[in-house]
């Protein structure tokens, strides 16, 4: 777990051996503590250096064992062990420093990293504090502000910015380690009591009350809710305030404060789920690790519309080739200017020179004759889309990779139209697609694993959480979205308002509300799919009910909204009012709170008061039990890819870790019979019936999330 070796006969080169990040498990501690004891101890040896196997220095302390009781030397006074020993420290620093990984190096007594490491404290994001002496040695070291940024926001930082920041003494090009064993050699006669960070006096600034309470304010704008942030502007208050000795008592105690919490568990499952979520594995056996992806080189994206464009923007600035069709030259020269316009300034923002020699446009399918991979981005029009993938058939040659971006529709009907099934999949990107992270990668039961492989392998290369998915209507995502969606309209229905729903929704920490969201989506696009699936318009039988369809309930205000000519956001006017058409600033809107009434006292319903648990259990219970569905159904292989769409797709708080994980922490009895209840209110919602899987999840003791696949292995699987 660590090696020992003596270098240039008087330096005990330390280097941790725990692969793949080096992470500080209870042995790697064991290990550090032995021999930094030996090192201290043998004469022969006048300065240490600690290093990382195959290039990395230290991941930090091994997130698997929080799960666990703390076995091994705790990581405080080890720490302060290697600080206050009377032979020089050098921490040699290449890969990564994160975490513990970076409190190992502030208590060395020099720091030398290598030009493309990078460094930070990212507790924050597991939901917990640098508790290994982070919170006071940082503040001593770059004083309060700078602190603050990195410990409350978990930024990484490259080894440049660490040493603009003091944080490190040399930044090189050459091997870390044999520069570090050269510079320690050279600091064996120096003293080092100024070296050790803890002994320094924090910097501070004279309005420190004003600066924490700025900082305080924009955490809680930020992370709505979110516990960790905020113990961490505590801790540095101590770092401020309080001599080393007593600063590392209150980091120890407020540490302890979010340890055990839900939001830490939660946090440090979505860590887990994002890394898991990229391990697919199909019935047949073939998965992530068996299955060889092809490279790509060069693509096309058929049509230029908000989606295409976001599409053709992630794919150049990875280095691929892009060949963009659109169907008419007014439609094709507006996309191409949007197109280079968001490359150059995605290019200025990073630093880089724009890759428009990547890109063509173009009118003529003919051009896609050599290209390795198509995505078609068209209107959502199955007949548009099968007309599209026949032709592409006959242009494309026989080995092309032909994806399709529909966001619900069946990925098998477009791979029957092809000469080709087993090279069609799915790619859905979520809009805007060159900033959303997430990729549903849509497996058609004729899609190869080798066809898989590679529109997985090519999501991670746009830099996307790829997750594979089944083929069912909405997949997972959308499907869903719309017990979520109906729940927020049957609220609106009895009594509640778009603002009370979004706020107790943006309360519970989503980036935005259901209303909110809506409104920036556009509600056209929900009233077209209406209209052509038959719950509206000339199709629907005149006696039927208004507020029913197909045997269940249905709510009509949406429609209603969208016959206004209310379409949200773009049109200034949907849920909310805006300023002006494309506005962002959403007020509530009387004339919906009108429209509200009218329907309400036309269809005989006395509104009633609805709480924020009513509204929070009703959205989110039922979202979460179409997602026991989606498992019973084999659309998805584990709650944790459930997790990880709704996380990034979807704007579910990291901090409750996704809709499944979220009800096992509620707990799945609970889940069960708060859904029984509302059911039994509301029989005419089959959305809100418990499914089979969680009430056989709930007979077997609810284990916990990791373990439900063993309950779902049996089932047919649709991936
Ligand atoms: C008193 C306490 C105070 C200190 C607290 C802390 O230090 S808190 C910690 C603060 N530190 C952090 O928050 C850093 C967390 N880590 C990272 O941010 C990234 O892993 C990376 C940037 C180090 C490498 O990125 P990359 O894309 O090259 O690789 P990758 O991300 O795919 O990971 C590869 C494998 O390693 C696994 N694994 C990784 N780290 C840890 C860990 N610490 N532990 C355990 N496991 C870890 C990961 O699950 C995956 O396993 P799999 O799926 O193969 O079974």
């Amino acid at each position: 777990m660590a090696r020992y070796e003596l270098v240039k006969r008087s330096v005990a080169l330390i280097t941790l051996t725990n692969p793949p990040v080096n992470a500080l498990s209870s042995a790697v501690r064991h290990a550090i503590a032995k021999s930094m004891e030996h090192a201290l101890n043998d004469p022969k040896v006048k300065a240490v250096v600690i290093c990382g196997e195959n290039g990395r220095f230290c991941g930090g302390a091994d997130i698997r064992e929080f799960a666990g009781p703390l076995r091994g030397p705790p990581l405080v006074p080890l720490l302060d062990a290697i600080e206050a020993g009377e032979k020089p420290v050098v921490a040699a620093i290449e890969g990564v420093a994160l975490g513990g990984g970076f409190e190992l190096a502030l208590v060395c007594h020099y720091r030398i990293v290598h030009f493309k490491a990078r460094l930070g404290l990212p507790e924050v994001t597991l939901g917990i504090l640098p508790a290994a002496g982070g919170t006071q040695r940082l503040p001593r070291l770059i004083g309060i502000p700078a602190a603050l940024e990195l410990i409350t926001t978990g930024r990484h930082i490259s080894a440049q910015e660490a040493l603009k920041l003091g944080i490190v003494d040399q930044v090189t090009e050459q091997n870390a380690c044999e520069l570090a064993v050269e510079f320690a050699l050279r600091a064996v006669a120096k003293p080092l009591s100024s070296r050790r960070v803890s002994m320094l006096t924090t910097p501070c600034p004279p309005d420190l009350d004003a600066l924490l309470e700025a900082v305080t304010m924009q955490v809680k704008r930020k992370a709505r809710g979110v516990m960790a942030p905020l113990a961490c502007i505590q801790a540095v208050r101590a770092a401020a305030t309080m001599p080393y000795s007593k600063g590392i008592k209150r980091e120890s105690e407020l540490m302890a404060t979010l340890f055990n919490s839900g939001q830490a568990r939660a946090l440090q499952y979505c860590f887990f789920a994002q890394r898991t979520a990229g391990k697919w594995t199909l019935p047949s056996g073939a998965q992530w690790n068996n299955s060889k992806p092809r490279e790509i080189r060069s693509a096309a994206i058929i049509g230029l519309g908000t989606m295409g464009r976001g599409i053709v923007v992630s794919l150049a600035r990875v280095g691929i080739s892009v060949i963009a069709v659109e169907s008419e030259k007014k439609l094709l020269e507006t996309g191409k200017q949007m197109v280079i316009g968001m490359l150059e300034r995605d290019a200025k923002r990073r630093g880089v020179s724009a890759s428009l020699n990547l890109l063509k446009f173009t009118l003529s399918l003919q051009d896609l004759k050599d290209v390795d991979l198509v995505i078609e981005a068209v209107f959502e029009d199955m007949a548009l889309k099968k007309r599209v993938f026949q032709e592409l058939s006959k242009v494309c040659r026989p080995a092309t990779l032909l994806c399709t971006n529909t966001s619900g529709l069946d990925v098998d009907a477009l791979a029957g139209v092809t000469d080709r099934p087993h090279l069609v999949v799915g790619m859905h990107f979520f809009s805007p697609a060159h900033v959303m992270k997430l990729l549903e990668v849509v497996c058609g039961p004729r899609s190869s694993s080798e066809t898989i492989a590679t529109a997985m392998s090519l999501g991670k290369r746009m830099g996307k959480v790829s997750v594979a998915v089944g083929n069912c209507p909405g997949f997972v995502g959308n499907r869903m979205l719309k017990p979520y969606l109906d729940q927020a309209t049957f609220l609106l229905e009895e009594g509640a308002t778009p603002e009370q729903i979004d706020k107790a929704l943006e309360d519970f920490g989503f980036a935005m509300g259901v209303f909110r969201m809506s409104d920036l989506a556009g509600l056209d696009v929900g009233w077209r799919v209406r209209k052509e699936s038959g719950l509206i318009g000339p199709d629907v039988d005149p006696k039927n009910p208004p507020r029913r369809r197909q045997g269940r309930r249905y709510c009509p205000i949406p429609d209603m909204v969208c016959e206004q000519g209310r379409f949200g956001q773009k049109t200034g006017r949907g849920w909310y009012m805006y300023d002006k058409p494309g506005g962002t600033n959403a007020k509530p809107d009387p004339l919906i709170q009108n429209l509200l009434e009218m329907y309400r006292s036309r269809y005989g319903i006395q509104p009633r008061n609805i709480s924020d648990q009513e509204i929070i259990e009703r959205c989110l219970f039922a979202l979460a039990n179409e997602g026991f569905r989606i498992l019973e159904d084999g659309i998805a292989a584990r709650p944790e890819d459930i997790d990880v769409i709704y996380l990034f797709g979807y704007g579910f708080p990291r901090h409750g870790g996704g809709p499944m994980f979220y009800a096992s922490m509620v707990g799945l009895e609970r889940v069960l019979e708060r859904l029984e209840h509302y059911h039994q209110a509301h029989p005419d919602v089959p959305h809100l019936e418990p499914s089979p899987l969680l009430k056989k999840l709930v007979a077997c003791g609810s284990p916990p999330v990791q373990k439900w696949r063993e309950h779902i292995k049996t089932m047919h699987s649709h991936l």
